[in-house]
């Protein structure tokens, strides 16, 4: 393909990706995919670049860009020879006109760029690092160094380790015998600030597909009961078959529906060493793996994100056994998030303190900690651990 044709698909790719934006569809790897199924005159080299400039003009604008042409000519007006791309012959786009309008570049949101510290919005773009977990139950972490090649120990998670871009994590022995999990550092500081234990109850309020209930099930040596819950059966469903390769069989999964929660859990009520509440939020924190995720937040979805986080923790807390910890996770910056929902709660129940969390990382925000790309290598997020006395 010529430079031009390619720079027609990614405009053609880039209007996709902003109306799922706009109606709450597909996430833009997807759409990717897809597109290029179709398109089987497209060698991977021109794929590669074709994904490579979709993705440079997602990730310079903050705020939707009018269509798919406004965000290439945006970006080729930082780009001479993308401009010179745009000559107006058959299959590529029709030249740029001196003052036709490009999407402007910007990092956040202009409505968000306020409430998240100016010095943390250019890592909150740059490209998120590949780290593993190493399962304790199964494997040594330094065993499991050696077997990935330039495995770095990661910083602040005791059983993680860093590779390099790309690594083909699951075509190797460590993945195939069950030994790792691609899970980032960040996530996985979540899971050890729940410091679960064997012969604890513990549950996993939003689960997913059990990303971190894994983590929790290897600190508890599969020994204990271990409780997976979500409202989204797909995710669930995702769980055995992972918790099997890893070797956990014994997590209980249960599916919520959504306003019945506290029903569905009635009979854990003072009864888990641990809660976990990995809630869903915004994402913020997670905008490198997938920047058009900016595009999809507005603020209704914010408020909505919100109350359910509040309406969460409220089911949580009476499910805490005296002496047993909550422990709350928002992959997000924001404080409305983070924060503020822990000090609305502490302030609306006065059974639950503040208590250390067990690494090093992050800063000190409210009653937890604030971990970020910028400052400490991870996903953002803000996690902290109340103890109910
Ligand atoms: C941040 S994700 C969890 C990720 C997961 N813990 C992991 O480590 O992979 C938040 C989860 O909350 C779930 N969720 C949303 N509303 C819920 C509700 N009312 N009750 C339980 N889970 C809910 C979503 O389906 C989603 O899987």
């Amino acid at each position: 393909m010529t430079p031009g044709a390619r720079a027609q698909a990614a405009i053609e790719l880039l209007d996709e990706i902003i109306a799922a934006a706009r109606a709450g569809g597909a996430a833009a790897d997807t759409l990717i995919a897809r597109y290029f199924k179709t398109r089987r005159y497209a060698g991977s080299k021109d794929r590669r670049a074709i994904r490579d400039l979709v993705y440079r003009a997602i990730r310079r604008a903050g705020d939707p860009p009018a269509d798919g042409r406004a965000a290439l000519v945006g970006l080729a007006r930082e780009d001479d020879a993308l401009a010179a791309a745009f000559d107006g012959s058959p299959h590529t786009p029709a030249p740029i006109v001196p003052d036709e309008p490009g999407t402007p570049p910007g990092v956040l949101p202009g409505w968000l760029a306020e409430r998240i510290d100016p010095a943390e919005h250019a890592a909150l773009l740059e490209r998120a690092s590949l780290d593993v977990r190493v399962n304790r139950s199964r494997a040594d972490r330094d065993a499991v160094a050696a077997m990935l090649a330039d495995a770095v120990p990661t910083r602040f998670a005791p059983q993680g380790l860093r590779l390099p871009e790309g690594t083909p994590v699951e075509a190797g022995d460590a993945w195939t015998q069950g030994l790792i999990e691609i899970q980032d550092q960040g996530s996985q500081l979540i899971a050890l600030a729940a410091q679960a234990r064997p012969e604890m109850t513990v549950l996993d309020l939003c689960a997913g597909a059990g990303g971190k209930t894994l983590a929790l099930a290897d600190d508890m040596g599969g020994q204990g009961r271990l409780i997976a819950s979500d409202s989204n059966r797909a995710r669930l469903s995702r769980l055995s078959p992972r918790a099997e390769r890893s070797g956990f069989g014994a997590i209980e999964t249960r599916l919520l529906d959504p306003g019945r929660e506290a029903e569905a859990l009635a009979d854990l009520r003072e009864g888990c060493d641990v809660v976990l509440i990995d809630a869903p939020c915004s994402g913020t924190g997670t905008w490198r793996r997938n920047p058009e995720a900016r595009w999809r937040l507005t603020p209704a979805r914010l408020a909505q994100l919100t109350g359910l986080q509040a309406h969460l923790l409220d089911i949580a807390a009476p499910l805490v056994k005296p002496g047993g910890a909550l422990v709350y996770a928002v992959c997000s910056l924001l404080d409305e998030e983070g924060a503020d929902q822990l000090a609305a709660l502490l302030g609306r129940n006065d059974r639950f303190h503040a208590a250390d969390l067990p690494f090093r990382a992050g800063r000190a925000r409210g009653a937890g900690r604030l971990l970020s790309p910028k400052y400490d290598g991870t996903d953002g997020f803000f996690v902290a651990r109340l103890v109910r006395a």
